[in-house]
């Protein structure tokens, strides 16, 4: 583990949600836990008119945030951990405000011998990330002569292929891409980290891991809540851009990548890129139309309580085409997976809140017990991200008795079970690796682009094609009834309960 030296966090957006939501809370975690080095400090910026003293209140002192989440033990900390934090404001004088946040930054710099670390944490709106670059780099603010300077950067990167190209080469102007730090916190979920010991810290399931024995993929991200308040951010993005082109390719990137040579941040990334690389892009519209999803939940009743359809949400175009569930079926060009189908699922207004990862094996060639609906029981590997955090793996055990009646049975690990363990929440585990200068859980540019470049062309079919239908699925449903047909011939998508044991049960016909 790499040491984590006396550094500064400059917060751009300090007066936002993420900042008081994710940010602060996550700050104060690693504060509690001894993660932070000796001298460490917040700065936060915006163009709010805020003192030290009301950003402290606003994002601590009477945060609901942490209050929520502190024990009463935490409560004497929080005092201790506010003295660290200072907000800066950066006025609407793009001329001089900048100038006088770099004197305060020198200023706490000596104040509390941080040495000239710092990192950037760009919260804001993605349209200021390239000037924010500029600006800090104007004063000197990326120059690593004396101490490292980073860039965290937020999502969404960029709206579609182009853009997250215009982008990455805008911030590149400035920052190298070393110091550059790309969010995407699906990745600090110790779960999906989880995948990589999974597959390659054990020698049963790599030498599986293959179009010889998995007959098909299975992804399920399903959220209950609807849009809640960011009807506007939503309305213009899109469960395909808003969780499949990141969160989701970045647990599918883990599942197909080859072995890396070392567990560090080029090695890994070097084969994650590969694995996006190797999606095979969907080109023709016929493709496009019988591989790809998309649709809208639409107003019902969930516990006796009717619930607003998307189109009656507060800020969503009533006439929106807008998805807010996607479900995509598509294959991985290389060795390892010919022929393997990968299903993908993301939305919101689900039944229920769960991300599960199923590997589906194939049935053994020889089937010695068919009488017995062995057929019907194929070996499945569910890896669940969340929540009820685990692996369950189902294997066929013969049912005492007369005869060869197989059953499924499970092997399972639950999380909650390693009750000494603190599991750090994903925005703690990744601001912590950032202070210590570990990339390896942040998204480099290519693989952000490699990304972008397999969901383009689906984004402009759904936007430019003929035809082309966004169904209607009832709140609190499992989706649309043409997401069955995408699955077919296969089976049926598995509808996961709260629970990770417990299985609805479905049949794959192999
Ligand atoms: N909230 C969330 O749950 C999530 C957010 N994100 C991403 O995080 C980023 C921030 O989101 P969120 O906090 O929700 O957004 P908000 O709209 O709540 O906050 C935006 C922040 O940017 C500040 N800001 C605007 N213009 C400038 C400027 N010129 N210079 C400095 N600060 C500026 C605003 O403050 P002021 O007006 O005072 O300047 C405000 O603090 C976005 O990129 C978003 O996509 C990603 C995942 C989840
Ligand atoms: O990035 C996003 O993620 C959340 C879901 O995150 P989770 O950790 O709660 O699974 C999603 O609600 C939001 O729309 C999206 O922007």
């Amino acid at each position: 583990m790499n040491k984590t030296e006396n550094q500064m966090l400059i917060i751009f957006g300090a007066s936002g949600d993420l900042t008081a939501r994710k940010l602060v809370p996550a700050l104060f975690n690693l504060f509690r836990d001894g993660h932070v080095p000796d001298n460490f400090v917040v700065l936060g910026v915006s163009r709010s008119n805020l003192t030290d003293e009301a950003f402290r209140k606003k994002v601590v002192l009477e945060s609901e945030y942490l209050k929520n989440k502190a024990t009463v033990k935490d409560f004497g900390l929080i005092e201790n951990f506010s003295k660290n934090l200072f907000y800066e404001d950066l006025g609407e004088n793009y001329d001089t405000s900048y100038s006088s946040l770099a004197e305060r930054i020198g200023d706490l710099n000596i104040e509390f011998s941080i040495g000239n670390n710092y990192i950037f944490y760009l919260s804001t709106p993605p349209s200021l990330f390239e000037a924010i670059s500029k600006n800090l780099t104007e004063q000197g603010l990326n120059d690593e002569t004396e101490g490292f300077k980073r860039l965290i950067v937020e999502k969404p990167f960029g709206y579609d292929l182009e853009t997250a190209k215009n982008l990455n080469k805008g911030i590149q102007k400035y920052f190298k891409e070393s110091q550059i730090y790309r969010i995407d916190h699906y990745l600090g979920k110790e779960t999906v980290q989880n995948l990589l010991v999974t597959r390659f810290a054990n020698s049963i399931f790599e030498p599986l891991w293959n179009r010889n024995y998995i007959h098909h993929v299975e992804i399920t991200n399903a959220e209950s809540n609807g849009v809640e308040l960011r009807g506007g951010y939503y309305d213009n993005s899109g469960a395909l851009r808003d969780m499949f082109q990141n969160h989701l390719l970045q647990i599918v990137s883990l599942i197909v990548m080859e072995p890396p040579i070392a567990a560090n941040a080029q090695e890994i990334r070097n084969e994650k890129v590969k694995a996006l690389r190797s999606l095979r892009i969907m080109k023709d519209e016929k493709t496009l139309n019988e591989n790809t999803i998309r649709a809208q939940y639409v107003s019902s009743k969930i516990n006796g309580e009717v619930v607003k359809g998307y189109r009656e949400e507060k800020d969503v175009n009533p006439e929106s085409k807008t998805e807010t569930y996607a479900a995509i079926k598509f294959f991985v060009d290389n060795w390892r997976w010919k022929d393997v189908p990968f299903y993908v699922r993301t939305a919101k207004r689900m039944p229920t809140k769960v991300t599960e990862v199923v590997i589906h094996f194939k049935s053994p060639h020889h089937q010695i017990f068919q009488d017995s609906g062995m057929l019907n029981k194929a070996n499945k590997l569910i890896i669940r991200i969340q929540p009820d955090e685990g692996i369950l793996i189902k294997f066929g055990v013969k049912v005492p008795g007369q005869g060869f009646k197989v059953e499924r049975a499970n092997l399972d690990f639950y999380y909650s079970s390693l009750q000494e363990t603190h599991v750090m929440e994903a925005y703690e585990r990744l601001l912590l690796d950032a202070m210590q200068g570990d990339a390896t859980l942040y998204a480099r540019a290519d693989e952000v682009e490699a990304a972008w470049a397999f969901v383009d062309p689906i984004l402009d079919y759904w936007k430019n094609g003929k035809d082309v239908r966004v169904h209607g699925y009832s709140a609190g449903a499992w989706g649309p009834k043409n997401a069955d047909e995408l699955i077919e011939g296969i089976g049926t998508w598995r509808n996961p309960s709260e629970n990770l044991a417990d299985d609805p049960g479905y049949c794959v016909i192999c």
